[in-house]
This record gives C-alpha cells, sequence and structure tokens, in this order.
C-alpha cells in the first residue's frame, strides 16, 4: 500500500533530519525569521466566491508524471497573476517529485501564502517546513495518532504556522473535532489508501464540522461543475492541482475555472 511505503520513506528522511538539524539550533533561527504570511486568513479574505489553494505538482505515485516541462517558480508566479489566495507546494521527492528547494525559490519570488505539502510524521518536519519559508504545514490524520495530531497542531501554531488538518472519513474528522483545534480543515476527495476519487465525501463530511471551520474540498475537482458542487456542499475552499497542470497556461486554466478574481494578483 503506498500510504505505507511513503510513510516508511518518511521514517528514513527523518532519520537524517536527526542528522543535520538540531532543534535548538532551528528554534533560534525561525526566532530570526519574519511572521508567516496568513495562509487561512487569505483563505477566508479571498480573491473568489470560492477560496482557491493552487498546487505546484510535478507527479504523484497515482497519475505518474504529470507536467514534463515543469518551472516551479514560473508556475507560481502564474499562480500569482491569477489571484490565486495560497499555493500548495509538494516537497516529497520520491512519490511526487518535489523538492524544499522549490518551495525555498517560490518564496523568494510569490508573496502568496504557501501550504508545505508533505507527510509530516514528526516535529522535526515542522521546524524544517518553517524553515524553508512555509506559511502553512499540513497534517494528515491517515497517518498520525489523536496525540500526534494535536501535539503537531500545536508546535505548528507556536512555530507560526497555519495548519491544514486533512481527513478522508468520519472517523478521521471525529478525532479531529475531539482535540477541538483545528479551524482548518480539509476533506481529500481521494483516498490516499487506493487513489479512488469521489466528490460526494466532501458532502458526507463537511455537513460535519462546526460553524467557523475553513472547510476545504482538496482533489480530483476539474471542472466548473466540480467547483459548483463542493461549493454546494459548504466547501469555502478548494484545493487543485493536477487539472491545472495539465493546461498549458495555469493562469488562464485558473481565470477560466473559476471566473475572474476580485484584485488582480500582485503585480511585482
Ligand atoms: O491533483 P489534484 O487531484 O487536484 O489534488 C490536489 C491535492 O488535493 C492532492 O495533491 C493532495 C491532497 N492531499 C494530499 C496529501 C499528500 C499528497 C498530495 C495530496
Amino acid at each position: 500500500m503506498f500510504l505505507d511505503r511513503i510513510v516508511a520513506t518518511k521514517r528514513q528522511e527523518v532519520e537524517t533530519l536527526k542528522q543535520t538539524l538540531s532543534m535548538a539550533d532551528a528554534e533560534k533561527r525561525i526566532a530570526e525569521l519574519p511572521p508567516c504570511r496568513g495562509f487561512e486568513r487569505a483563505l477566508v479574505e479571498r480573491n473568489r466566491p470560492v477560496g482557491l489553494i493552487a498546487e505546484v505538482k510535478k507527479a504523484s505515485p497515482s497519475k505518474g508524471l504529470i507536467r514534463p516541462d515543469f518551472h516551479p517558480v514560473g508556475l507560481a508566479e502564474a499562480y500569482e497573476r491569477a489571484g490565486t489566495d495560497c499555493i500548495s507546494v509538494l516537497t516529497d521527492v520520491d512519490y511526487f517529485q518535489g523538492s524544499n528547494e522549490y518551495l525555498a525559490e517560490i518564496r523568494q519570488r510569490v508573496a502568496v501564502p504557501l501550504l508545505r505539502k508533505d507527510f509530516t510524521i514528526d516535529e522535526r518536519q515542522i521546524y524544517e517546513a518553517r524553515l524553508i519559508g512555509a506559511d502553512a504545514i499540513l497534517l494528515i490524520a491517515a497517518i498520525l495518532t489523536p496525540r500526534q495530531l494535536a501535539d503537531f497542531h500545536t508546535l505548528g501554531r507556536d512555530v507560526g504556522l497555519d495548519v491544514l488538518v486533512e481527513v478522508h472519513n468520519r472517523p478521521e474528522l471525529e478525532t479531529v473535532l475531539e482535540f477541538g483545534q483545528a479551524t482548518l480543515i480539509g476533506v481529500n476527495n481521494r483516498d490516499l489508501k487506493t487513489f479512488v476519487t469521489d466528490l460526494s465525501v466532501t458532502e458526507q463530511l463537511i455537513g460535519l464540522m462546526p460553524a467557523g471551520v475553513v472547510a476545504v474540498s482538496e482533489s480530483a475537482i476539474a471542472t466548473t461543475e466540480d467547483v459548483a458542487y463542493v461549493r454546494g456542499a459548504g466547501a469555502q475552499a478548494v484545493l487543485i492541482g493536477e487539472h491545472f497542470m495539465r493546461q498549458p497556461s495555469v493562469e488562464d486554466a485558473v481565470n477560466e475555472l473559476l471566473g475572474p478574481a476580485k484584485k488582480e494578483g500582485a503585480a511585482r
């Protein structure tokens, strides 16, 4: 099963991080960084009726190579011109052909808040995310114990990051709601264990979320009908990768799928 393999790889990566990243040193360096740009706030204040997290994604285990001609900074700049509220950057190397470098480079060039999209299983990865320039991290309920979810959420917030907590079924959502801290919750329409996608998962789960939670519908969104459906189900924001990555101009693709932005992307 892919998720188990990915987590096994992450354990190895964490072993390496233990050699290379001292927690005390990381804390010192983080204290000197400028504050994060508000990721969750950007989704609340959104540029369109539905908030948009657009993803920079070269490949995936389910689809293989998605965008052969892949220039992460150029893609992020195009997303910014399209008035994207937030950008998600895959940093996993082995399964998504992502890189921490991509996120760090994008951070230098765009003002849009960035999600570090990876499989977080250890505190050190949270420090690392902050140090490479992320504004938010993803916590995937399917690979964490309730205790880890709560602890990692607290640590993320303590170092200034926003936290997107991802669920795919009702037990996971109930665990997340039990610890009571999550304000930004993503429903993954893709089952990470089977890769089966089903937009109705969004409808099934968003109704169970308390008012005040910012709900994001993630994965397998590709048409205006898909967007209308998940909005109708209560999603305040959508996270879209593959559909944009398959279009020659991601800037045009954003405007075609979601309509014109209220304010132009930062013309810098
Ligand atoms: O490319 P898509 O189907 O539009 O999906 C984007 C995003 O939701 C997906 O990449 C994703 C959602 N949760 C994840 C967790 C890990 C890796 C990837 C993901």
